[in-house]
Parts: C-alpha cells; sequence; structure tokens
C-alpha cells in the first residue's frame, strides 16, 4: 500500500533503453532517483516478457530500496509478478475494468487520458492517476498526439484525480505545466538521454515543489 502518492508523483521518471544512450536500465533508475525521482516507471516495447520481467525485478529492488515508486508500463502480468507498486495502461492497453479484475488492493493503477472524458471515464473504473500527454510534443512516443497546455489544463480541471503531465516536458516548460494544475511530470529524454541524469534529474526537481 502506498501512501501519499502525490507526493511520490512529483518527478516521474520514465526508463529507456534506446534513449537511454547506453546506460543500462538499472543505472538510469539509480542516476535518476539520485537527483529526486520519486517514481520510475519501466517501459519498453521490445522486450521479450522473461527480459521484461528479469528488468522490473531489478529496478524494483533499486526503487524499493529507495523507497521511490515503481510502476511497469502496460503488462499488468509483469507488474504483479515483480511485487512493482502498480501498472500504468494506456487507452489501447488491457482495460481498466480487466485490470481491476485481479489487481489486490493498494495496487495503483495509472491510466493515459487526453481529455475530460477519458478521465471521468477512468476515475469511474477507479484509476489511481492519471498521465496527461502529449503537452509539449515530444519526439520519445512516434503515435503521441499532442494536446498543448489547453488541453492539459482541461483535464486537470475536469478531475480530482492527482494528474501528470508527460509529453515534452524539460526545464524551461515544467512551471507551465505545473501551473496546469498537475502534482507531478513525467519524463524520458529530459532526464535519461542526458549525458549526466543526475544532474538532469535535480535540475527539474528543483523546479517542483
Ligand atoms: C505517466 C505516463 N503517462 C502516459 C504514458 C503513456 O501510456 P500509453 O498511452 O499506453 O503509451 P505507451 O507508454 O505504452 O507507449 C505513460 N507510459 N506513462
Ligand atoms: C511515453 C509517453 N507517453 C506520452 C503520452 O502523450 O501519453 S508522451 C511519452 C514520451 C515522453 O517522453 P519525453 O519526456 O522524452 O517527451
Ligand atoms: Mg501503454
Amino acid at each position: 500500500m502506498v501512501s501519499n502518492l502525490k507526493d511520490k508523483l512529483k518527478l516521474y521518471v520514465i526508463l529507456d533503453r534506446f534513449l537511454g544512450k547506453g546506460v543500462p536500465l538499472c543505472e538510469q533508475a539509480r542516476l535518476a532517483i539520485m537527483g529526486g525521482a520519486t517514481a520510475i516507471q519501466l517501459r519498453d516495447k521490445k522486450m521479450q516478457g522473461r527480459d521484461f520481467y528479469r528488468a522490473a525485478l531489478a529496478v524494483g529492488e533499486i526503487c524499493r530500496e529507495q523507497g521511490v515508486l515503481f510502476i511497469v508500463n502496460d503488462r499488468l502480468d509483469v507488474a504483479l509478478a515483480a511485487e512493482a507498486d502498480g501498472v500504468h495502461l494506456g487507452q489501447e492497453d488491457l482495460p481498466l475494468e480487466a485490470a481491476k479484475k485481479i489487481i489486490p488492493p493498494g495496487f495503483i493503477v495509472g491510466i493515459s487520458v487526453r481529455t475530460p472524458a477519458q478521465a471521468k471515464a477512468a476515475q469511474a473504473g477507479g484509476a489511481d492517476y492519471l498521465g496527461v500527454g502529449d503537452v509539449f510534443g515530444t519526439s520519445s512516443k512516434p503515435d503521441a498526439k499532442t494536446i498543448g497546455v489547453v488541453g492539459l489544463r482541461e483535464v486537470c480541471q475536469s478531475t480530482p484525480l492527482p494528474c501528470v503531465a508527460i509529453g515534452g516536458i524539460n526545464v524551461g516548460n515544467v512551471r507551465i505545466a505545473l501551473q496546469a494544475g498537475v502534482v507531478g511530470v513525467a519524463v524520458i529524454s529530459a532526464v535519461v538521454s542526458q549525458k549526466d541524469i543526475v544532474a538532469a534529474a535535480k535540475a527539474l526537481r528543483a523546479l517542483i515543489p
């Protein structure tokens, strides 16, 4: 059971094997946490289930030791087997109502949304937080659809659930995202693609109250 979820969503770093420029996933996690990441997501669209599970065990152990939230992207089976804190599901992933049939109490489910209607449905289905984006335009997810800050604000104002902004977030625009009503930001390239991952995470974390 995770308490103070809002605090744990402040700086949500998503690991990426390819955008991490050769830095191993566990090292990305360690460095991001040293820089102040409050949540880590394991996301890999190409790994086989067995490798993804192994990576989840390894990254999960680091997060547990450091008291950082650990979320697995897409794969509820892997999230449960690796005893992650939760899973993140998009609009094309396993439906929330199906996930709810098999998740234990206290297991966190984050849902990607782009509209107030999607936010409403996620809340009705028992989501714990929302990932809202693509806010500023991202080059890390080819099929992302940009909603802008106006779209972000509309979603935040439509729901009592804690919202995390995602998509093109960096030190130059994080304040704008926060002003739209999110509790935190989720990033890939602004942290894991940077030469100094610790410094990059620190710089972002310093801008999030
Ligand atoms: C925190 C957070 N928000 C949104 C997403 C995107 O999820 P999804 O739309 O399912 O896309 P993929 O990441 O699976 O490509 C996310 N992963 N995390
Ligand atoms: C994984 C993901 N989901 C998005 C969405 O809009 O749902 S945007 C995105 C990629 C975010 O990477 P970066 O911080 O490098 O822009
Ligand atoms: Mg997904």
